[in-house]
């Protein structure tokens, strides 16, 4: 590693909790100012960009392939890099927050990949963002094996899956650091201070510094993250294109720049996800005032509705055609201890993995241990030996604008049980997050950020087509917060309610719930020195 002059002060504005100082060094801190000197102005001009794009399709601005970039698609002679160590073979990914004891079970699980989320599946505290880099560290460094208070033993076994980090979103803040007066992007934040501290530790171990992009919605934010891994390769002397980064399609605006994404990323592209729950909330929240896109329950869109499935079909002909590896979603179903439900839960995830490694995916997601034995078993039947099947390039596969947002086949009125479900889940998922757990399981499904997404914006949008009325969604919000405070007596039941009044009832829909729910609650500066 090159020494460099610590020239990039970034302030630190919490307290520093047990160990955290092995993170935070003044040269890892220094890492992250240089990242925010350099791109953090790009990065504002792009949330800008975001906003007008969204008001440009509110307003009934047509959504299509860009003309300018037809080129790039025409052009049949381009590939990505060659997948990197530890990640030919993807069939099995299993996802979770970098919590201590996840991290030795997500390791161990026999995934191929542990996806190491501080985005959907992380409400971001103070202590759950330095204390994730710290598991990932000591999980690299072999030293994270520990006993649990309960006396069960954790320990790293032989085979680990590789590990690909997500960090944060660009829309997130992290206020417990700044830099020039201004808070520092959390997407850099997590970004940085793993690649500052594991990029070469990981390829000295075989692997490589590994990514997962979440909710890029165009190619000009795939370019910011393309220009990020080339200053940080060369900031710390390492190889250009050693970086891998697979990035998710969870935006209905991306799902149309496939190929612009990865083109951009190209030399250090890992190839696309289809992050299923955020792309129909992006999609809910782009086009909720228009009544052709009224959705009904969230149950009963599933990934075999025609929009959806143009949407998947797409994403393994647009990475096959270019060498990469398509990777399916999350079935949201989770292992249950009651045996016909557990039953049950198993057979909807064998299934819908079944359907992506028939239309091509080269792997897939689960949430939980549990299910990795099944999506093994489903992509071994279909791979065989092989690590991938990029070589099925789905020449028949053709997707149109129309075909993308071909809503209303399945859309229709909500039922009341749905209508329900989504406020007990948003209450529910909102109360855990504001005690600092990301992901939940609720009524045997696994519930995280993206999912929470969708509960509150169907309610808003539900209220605003008057599919229902609002004395009928306060009279449900009174019980279920009742409900709540019943459940989880730890609950502040008061902040949960307000946060979903904000967030899924206001006039004007937020796009996220959580820059609102962060600011207000989570953010927790040190007590300046007296
Ligand atoms: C839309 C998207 O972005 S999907 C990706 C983001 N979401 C996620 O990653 C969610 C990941 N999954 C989870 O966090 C968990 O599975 C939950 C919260 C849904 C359920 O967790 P639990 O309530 O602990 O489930 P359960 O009691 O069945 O767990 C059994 C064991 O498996 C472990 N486990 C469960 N899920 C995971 C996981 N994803 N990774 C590692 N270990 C796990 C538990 O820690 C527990 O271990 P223990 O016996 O040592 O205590
Ligand atoms: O991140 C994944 C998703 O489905 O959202
Ligand atoms: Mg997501």
């Amino acid at each position: 590693m090159s020494t460099r002059a610590l020239t990039h002060h970034v302030r630190v504005l919490a307290p520093l909790g047990n160990r955290h100082d092995e993170i935070l060094t003044p040269a890892a801190l220094d890492f992250v100012g240089h990242l925010v000197a350099a791109f953090g102005k790009r990065r504002q001009d792009l949330m800008r960009e975001r906003r007008r794009q969204a008001l440009r399709l509110a307003s009934g601005s047509p959504l299509d392939f860009p003309m300018v970039t037809s080129a790039v698609r025409a052009d049949p002679t381009w590939r990505v890099a060659p997948p990197a160590p530890g990640l030919t073979d993807r069939r099995v990914e299993i996802t979770g927050p970098p919590e201590r004891r996840t991290t030795v079970s997500a390791l161990n699980s026999g995934a191929r990949v542990w996806m190491a989320d501080f985005e959907d599946a992380t409400a971001p505290t103070w202590e759950n963002v330095i204390s994730g880099q710290l598991n990932l560290l000591d999980a690299i460094e072999r030293r994270i094996d520990f006993s649990s208070e309960d006396g069960k033993e954790y320990r790293l076994g032989g085979q680990l899956a590789t590990i690909v980090v997500r960090p944060r979103g660009w829309h997130l803040d992290e206020e417990h650091l700044e830099y020039d007066g201004r808070p520092v992007p959390a997407a850099l934040v997590d970004f940085g201070l793993y690649f500052f501290h594991c990029a070469q530790r990981q390829i000295d171990a075989g692997h490589g510094p590994y990514f997962y992009l979440p909710k890029l919605e165009n190619r000009y934010e795939a370019r910011l993250w393309n220009d990020i891994f080339v200053t940080a390769q060369e900031l710390l002397g390492i190889p250009q294109g050693t970086i891998r980064a697979t990035v998710l399609i969870e935006t209905i605006t991306a799902a149309f720049e496939m190929e612009e994404i990865l083109h951009e990323l190209r030399e250090h592209s890992a190839g696309l996800n289809a992050g299923r729950w955020d792309y129909l909330f992006s999609l809910i929240k782009t086009f909720g005032h228009r009544t052709d896109f009224l959705l009904p329950d969230r149950a009963q869109v599933t990934m075999t509705a025609p929009f959806m499935r143009a949407y998947t079909e797409l994403l393994v002909r647009t990475c096959h055609q270019r060498g990469a590896h398509a990777i399916g979603g999350m079935a949201a179903h989770v292992p249950s201890k009651d045996q016909a439900a557990n039953e049950a839960a198993l057979a909807k995830v064998r299934l819908d993995k079944e359907r992506e490694a028939e239309d091509g995916f080269d792997g897939s997601w689960v949430a939980h241990p549990g299910l990795v034995p099944v999506c093994r078993a489903v992509f071994d039947g279909v791979l065989g030996d092989r690590p991938h099947q990029i070589d099925r390039t789905r020449d028949d596969v053709e997707v149109t604008a129309a075909d993308l947002l071909s809503v209303r086949r399945v859309s229709g009125p909500p039922t009341a049980e749905g209508v329900r479900t989504n406020i007990a889940v948003a209450l529910r998922y909102f109360a855990a997050w504001l005690r600092g757990q990301g992901a939940v399981a609720l009524h045997g499904l696994m519930e995280d950020a993206a999912t929470a997404e969708i509960a509150r914006v169907q309610i808003w949008q539900w209220l605003r087509h008057r599919v229902i009325d609002r004395e009928t969604v306060l009279r449900l919000l009174d019980e279920e917060t009742e409900a709540l405070g019943a459940e989880y007596p730890w609950a502040p039941v008061e902040e949960v309610r307000a946060l979903f009044r904000r967030t899924a009832m206001s006039g004007e829909l937020p796009l996220f719930f959580t820059p609102d729910a962060y600011s207000r609650h989570l953010v927790r500066h040190a007590e300046p020195a007296s």
